[in-house]
């Protein structure tokens, strides 16, 4: 199956490169503004691609994405050309909408007209607000936010730090936006199924708001952190976005936190979704303690608003 990736920065490559070597598409095509760039990458990869099961890399134009099976949209700015790399901004990535949806305005319809069947993957920040932009300017649901898939894996990496404890063994989740007003569901948290203050007590690991809070700012920052010392937050990413290209095409039907538009709320933002071959199917309603529901709260609104500013 073919995906396509509109973008071919230092996301764009990230996610090629990953997907090649997950192997989970025939062919990959790759478009770009300027074609020179998205002409070398594809070449160079086209070169290791018969170690991999992708057959095909090219390059091309909006048309050469018919048939795409999944899209992946990393156009844009990011954190660090649109000044949104001081961690006291309570704006965060959304210091990067007004920009990126004019570039979104410009690039999503010929996506579509190219590959009406596909489900569209939004990477570009902030990717929530971007996707239920996206969902307008597509007229169909299937289209996705990368979310809080990161988030949630960065969180899982650095309890996994505090446990000594491989984060495969872990299971916790950031919910709602891939930004500042992210809700991490700590009251959800599971070390082998063992609720995470019983998993911190039996480990001998010390707990309270100051290891809460050194987390969650880890995480939360961790673009910024990445950016210190690379210029762009790109492979994680990139490994991100071809599990969930894994997860449509082979229509997995598992359940991750994904970004989706919830008619319910009103808003693209991520909950534990179903996924499989038309995207995210249902959205799961996960308990949530009095804090986690107020976060969540507080986040949804301040999706709406930004949602309305871009309409
Ligand atoms: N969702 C996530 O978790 C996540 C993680 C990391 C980065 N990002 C975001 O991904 C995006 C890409 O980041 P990057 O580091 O690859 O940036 P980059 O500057 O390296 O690449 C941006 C790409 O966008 C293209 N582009 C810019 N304007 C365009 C236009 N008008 N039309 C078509 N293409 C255009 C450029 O040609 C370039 O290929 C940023 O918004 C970044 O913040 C998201």
């Amino acid at each position: 199956m073919k995906i396509g990736i509109v973008g071919a920065g230092a996301v764009g490559a990230a996610c090629a490169m990953a997907t090649l070597m997950r192997g989970c598409a025939s062919e990959l095509v790759l478009v770009n503004r300027a074609r020179d760039r998205a002409r070398g990458m594809a070449t160079d990869m086209g070169y290791g691609a018969p170690l991999s099961s992708t057959a095909r890399v090219t390059e091309g134009d909006y048309s050469d994405l018919a048939g795409a099976a999944l899209i992946m949209i990393t156009a844009g700015v990011n954190e660090k050309s649109g000044g949104a790399t001081d961690r006291s901004d309570p704006l965060g990535r959304l210091r990067l909408l007004d920009r990126n949806a004019e570039i979104y305005r410009k690039v999503i319809p010929p996506i579509t007209t190219a590959a009406p069947d596909a489900v569209l993957l939004v990477v570009t920040d902030p990717p929530d607000p971007l996707a239920y932009l996206t969902r307008e300017l597509a007229g169909h649901e299937r289209v996705l936010s990368t979310g809080t898939l990161l988030d949630s894996l960065r969180f899982r990496v650095h309890l996994g730090r505090r446990l000594r404890v491989a984060p495969t063994a872990i299971e916790a989740q950031v919910l709602g936006e891939h930004g500042t007003s992210q809700i991490f569901h700590w009251s959800a948290a599971r070390v082998g199924g063992v609720p995470l203050p019983d998993a911190l007590e039996q480990f001998g690991v010390m707990q309270g708001d100051d290891v809460r809070t050194t987390i969650e700012n880890e995480v939360r920052y961790a673009n910024i952190t990445i950016i210190e010392g690379i210029g762009a937050s790109q492979y994680g990413i990139g490994m991100v976005c071809a599990r969930i290209a894994e997860i449509v095409l082979r229509d997995e039907r598992t359940v991750v936190p994904i970004g989706a538009y919830n008619s319910k709320l009103g808003v693209t933002l991520s909950l534990p979704g179903l996924v499989g071959r038309d995207g995210c199917l249902q959205a799961l309603e996960p308990p949530l303690s009095n804090d986690e529901h107020a976060g969540l709260k507080k986040c949804i609104e301040t999706l709406r608003k930004v949602q309305e500013r871009i309409r």
